[in-house]
């Protein structure tokens, strides 16, 4: 993280001297793109799930406000972390409007900004354009879940199933790779066109005859090591019996339809650990059902505080989504000069 340095520093320094308020600051979208890393995500990501474990946030559940008679919701993330180094108090606005994807000139369905307020005033510091944080946290979340939880226990990691090709697909199936070295990344999606087009170009991209199309979902997963859902499917789309003893599985899809991707006897049969467990309560619906399956957070198995499963366990990682996984390590000081209003 030699080039890095955080936000919070950063602001202090659009202080103004005469009325010791605070200068705005916005960073758009391209500019993000330009300063973040896998890497640095990676890290942040983990570092928060840290720190959700350690009791170090004020972070109640999220607030999903569901459009009537449409499937698009809003969801606001307000969070506080006490900590010299990462604190922040701040809030995400996130948006899933699935039918973006569908529009004649499409765009991205999840839509995110997050705003960063004075620790001490509460005055508003910053918007920061949260897009492709929201895209790169996402997977980055199920990255770390997948290290602590499977990788480190010397699994193997030979081939990846990836369930649904759009935003979080694409990049799941690139980070997974660059992470975790699969030789194969299989690849799945409900509009067969699309999945077969994103093996092509992600072959090609990477110089590579890794990526393979898969024309149904349960030859895709049968015998894969790493299972990864990314779509809106209110029906489940993964079964038990396709599944080989000790498989992970992330189970990232969650608009209206938290928990469906995975079919109920998955989680009966498997240990279900989540980024914080109090905001899982809170929004996974049928949770209560499969409540001896909770094992408990991430962020514990990294902390140590919490056990890994057995080696031929299925293990399953729900991500919710959080603020505070946004909040640090997002903006390297090295970007000062741009970011200077
Ligand atoms: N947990 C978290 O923190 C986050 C969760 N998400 C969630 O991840 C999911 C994917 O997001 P993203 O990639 O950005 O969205 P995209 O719109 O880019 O992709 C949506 C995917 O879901 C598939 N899909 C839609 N409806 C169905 C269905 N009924 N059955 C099977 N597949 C379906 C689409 O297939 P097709 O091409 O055929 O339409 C496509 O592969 C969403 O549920 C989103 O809410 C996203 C970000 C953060
Ligand atoms: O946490 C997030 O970010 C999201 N959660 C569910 C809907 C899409 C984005």
């Amino acid at each position: 993280m030699k080039n890095f340095l955080l936000l919070n520093k950063l602001l202090h320094l659009y202080r103004t001297p005469e009325d010791q308020t605070y200068r705005m600051l916005f960073v758009d979208e391209s500019t993000v793109k330009k300063i973040l890393t896998w890497e640095n995500t990676f890290k942040a990501v983990e570092a928060a799930m840290q720190r959700v474990s350690d009791g170090r946030i004020v972070q109640k559940p999220r607030i999903m406000t569901f459009i009537p008679n449409t499937s698009n919701v809003m969801g606001t993330m307000p969070g506080y972390l006490q900590d010299k180094q990462f604190g922040a108090l701040g809030c995400k606005i996130v948006t899933s409007f699935p039918n973006n994807a569908k529009l004649e000139n499409p765009l991205p369905s999840v839509n995110a900004n997050i705003m960063i307020l004075d620790e001490t005033t509460g005055i508003m510091k910053a918007v920061i354009a949260g897009t492709e944080i929201t895209t790169q946290r996402t997977a980055a979340a199920s990255a770390v879940a997948t290290k602590y939880l499977y990788v480190n226990q010397s699994k193997p990691c030979i081939v990846l199933a990836v369930l649904g090709t759009g935003v979080q697909g694409k990049i799941h199936a690139e980070m997974f790779r660059h992470f975790f070295h699969f030789q194969e990344v299989r690849l799945w999606n409900r509009t067969k066109e699309t999945a077969r087009s994103l093996a092509e170009e992600l072959n090609k991209k990477y110089n590579t005859d890794s990526f393979k199309y898969y024309e149904d979902n349960e030859s895709c997963v049968r015998g894969a090591d790493v299972i990864v859902t990314t779509t809106n499917s209110p029906v489940a789309i993964v079964r038990l019996s396709w599944l080989k003893p000790g498989a992970h599985l992330n189970a990232v899809g969650a608009n209206r339809h938290h928990f469906n991707e995975l079919d109920k006897e998955v989680y009966r049969n498997g240990d279900l650990f989540v980024d914080s467990v109090e905001t899982s309560q809170a929004e996974i619906a049928g949770l209560d059902s499969v409540a001896d399956n909770l094992k408990g957070e991430v962020g514990a198995v990294i902390n140590g505080t919490l056990k890994n499963s057995p080696n031929d366990r299925i293990t399953i990682f729900n991500g919710i989504g959080k603020f505070l996984r946004y909040r640090i390590g997002v903006v390297p000081q090295k970007e000062l000069q741009i970011l200077r209003l």
